[in-house]
């Protein structure tokens, strides 16, 4: 099984039985000489540490925290390799040449991994060149047009906005045009940000520069609104695209309340998994029914469930993931450019069930809706929760993760993303993340938690945590959702 062969078991290491997600370097591929970090040495460097930051290699984070007094955590869990900087670096100060590029949907946080990235490459370690690839993988195709060589001005509160100042696209990765690109210009060093696709585009550029013989990292920073990288805590922008639902929420809330039998309707992103819907509905705490992809439904108790809602409180509030219901509507499956499964619209499908629903005669003589016809408030907000800026917490975390992203690039780390392990900065490598998938797990506390705050009945889920699990007991296989593995993180 893959996730076999890429989780070495440590012979080396004193624990027999641990388990090390190994991230390769490039000194495994190829004669790489080092060189101390210019970390604190340097005179472009501004900053001077105090005490020892820098991090050993064989600093692990477990991906398990909790133990029993009879079973410890080594016995579970796999451990990552911690990020942060290397005593010795595998690029001279002139010699290294970075290269960012954004691809795939817009997400809060983008421009502050850019800024990041530049600054901790220039200021931390001296790099002169780092060029912004821009509209995607498809820019390396147009070199002259597309990369801008950036600097201190370039980045200058681009962080305050929304989007990608490099700008995103989908479709249109040539590995071999990329290769050629980043050849022609000598660069040394590929940090892209972007989701499941973009990762996969990442790790065949990274094996076709490797085959050409080429002395050159690729780094990853997971970029998903949906939170469905697996192993990691959360992907940034999560917390903010989720913030910015919260107003939506309320404006339909809003509308329901001020009519007889008024029902709320709030359709939220999230294509296969519904981590916005779920930790929206847990915010708002206003919420009577929460419907993500990973739970399967019946309309009828649904409409039982309104029903009573209205009933008790003469309106209701409804908050769906775009990617639930597709089997109920009988969606035939469409996809974009980049070969991601396109959804019907949830949202629209839901409001023409529940009025039409509402609608039938029998609720003219009921005594609870007799002239007070229920009325549906339909909030459809789509890119309005991913095109904010980053909040906060975005903030922090995006700036974290460029600069573990540098940092490990700078000492030959390759075929990596980064993201936090329980709290911690991880990389991690590609290979475990691409085909796999977090999903909402519809049988953990979390979800019992909404349950109790919605009051909806407990519906089963599509894919459940007792579907096939490989050997590792960290991951399911071949699943229905989109041909991806889902990982289940520990419940929380
Ligand atoms: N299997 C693949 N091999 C190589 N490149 C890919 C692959 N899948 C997608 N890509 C490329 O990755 C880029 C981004 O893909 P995509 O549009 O799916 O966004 P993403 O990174 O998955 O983010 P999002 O979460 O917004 O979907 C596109 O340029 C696309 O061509
Ligand atoms: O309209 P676009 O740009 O394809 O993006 C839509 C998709 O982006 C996502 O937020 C993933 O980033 C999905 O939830 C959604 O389906
Ligand atoms: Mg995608």
């Amino acid at each position: 099984m893959r996730c076999v062969a890429l989780v070495a078991t440590a012979a080396a290491l004193s624990a027999p039985n641990i388990r090390v997600a190994e991230v390769p370097k490039l000194a495994d591929r190829i004669d790489v000489t080092t060189t101390p970090s210019p970390i604190g040495h340097t005179e472009a460097i501004h900053f001077v540490p105090s005490g020892d930051i820098f991090v050993d290699d064989d600093a692990l984070i477990a991906s398990q925290v909790t133990a029993t007094r009879s079973r410890m955590i080594s016995e579970d869990a796999t451990f990552f390799h911690r990020a942060g900087p290397r005593r010795e670096v595998v690029f001279e100060q002139n010699e290294a040449k970075a290269c960012i590029v954004t691809c795939g949907g817009v997400c809060p946080g983008l421009n502050t991994v850019v800024r990041e990235l530049y600054l901790c490459l220039a200021k931390q370690y001296g790099v002169n060149t780092v060029y912004g690839v821009q509209n995607g993988y498809s820019g390396f195709k147009n070199w002259q047009r597309d990369a801008v060589k950036m600097d201190s001005k370039f980045v200058y509160e681009i962080q305050r906005k929304g989007g990608t100042v490099l700008r995103s696209s989908r479709g249109g990765h040539d590995t071999s045009k990329i290769c050629d690109a980043l050849e022609a210009h000598e660069v040394n060093m590929l940090f892209v940000i972007g989701g499941d696709g973009t990762m996969k585009g990442a790790c065949k550029i990274d094996a076709e520069m490797q085959k050409r013989g080429k002395k050159c990292v690729v780094c990853c920073v997971p970029k998903t609104i949906d939170n469905d990288v697996p192993l990691i805590d959360n992907s940034f922008g999560f917390t903010s695209a989720v913030e910015a639902a919260i107003p939506m929420i309320e404006a339909a809330n809003t509308e329901a309340e001020a009519c007889p039998n008024g029902i709320g309707i709030v359709k939220l992103m999230g294509r296969h998994s519904g981590f916005i819907a779920l930790h929206a509905t847990l915010a708002s705490g206003d919420v009577d029914l929460c419907l993500v992809p990973e739970s399967s439904f019946e309309i009828e108790e649904i409409m039982n469930h309104l029903e009573a809602k209205l009933r008790e409180n003469n309106h209701a509030l409804v908050v769906v993931a775009e990617g639930a219901g597709q089997a109920q509507m009988g969606a035939s499956v469409k996809f974009d450019a980049s070969g991601n499964a396109l959804n019907e619209d949830v949202g629209l499908w839901l409001k023409s069930v529940i009025t039409q629903h509402f609608a039938a005669d029998r609720y003219d003589t009921d005594p609870d809706f007799a002239g007070k016809k229920a009325k549906c408030f339909l909030v459809d907000p789509t890119y309005a929760i991913r095109a904010v800026p980053a909040n906060a917490y975005d903030q922090v975390y995006c700036s974290s993760l460029a600069h573990a992203a540098v940092h490990g690039a700078m000492a030959g780390y390759t075929r990596f993303l980064v993201g936090n392990i329980n709290t911690r900065l991880a990389m991690l490598p590609l290979d475990l993340v691409v085909n796999r998938r977090n999903i909402v797990a519809i049988r953990d506390r979390m979800w019992t938690r909404l349950l109790f705050s919605t009051g909806q009945p407990p519906f089963d889920a599509v894919v459940t945590s007792d579907d096939e699990c490989d050997a590792e007991g960290l991951y399911r296989s071949e699943t229905a959702t989109g041909g991806c593995t889902v990982s289940f993180g520990d419940e929380y």
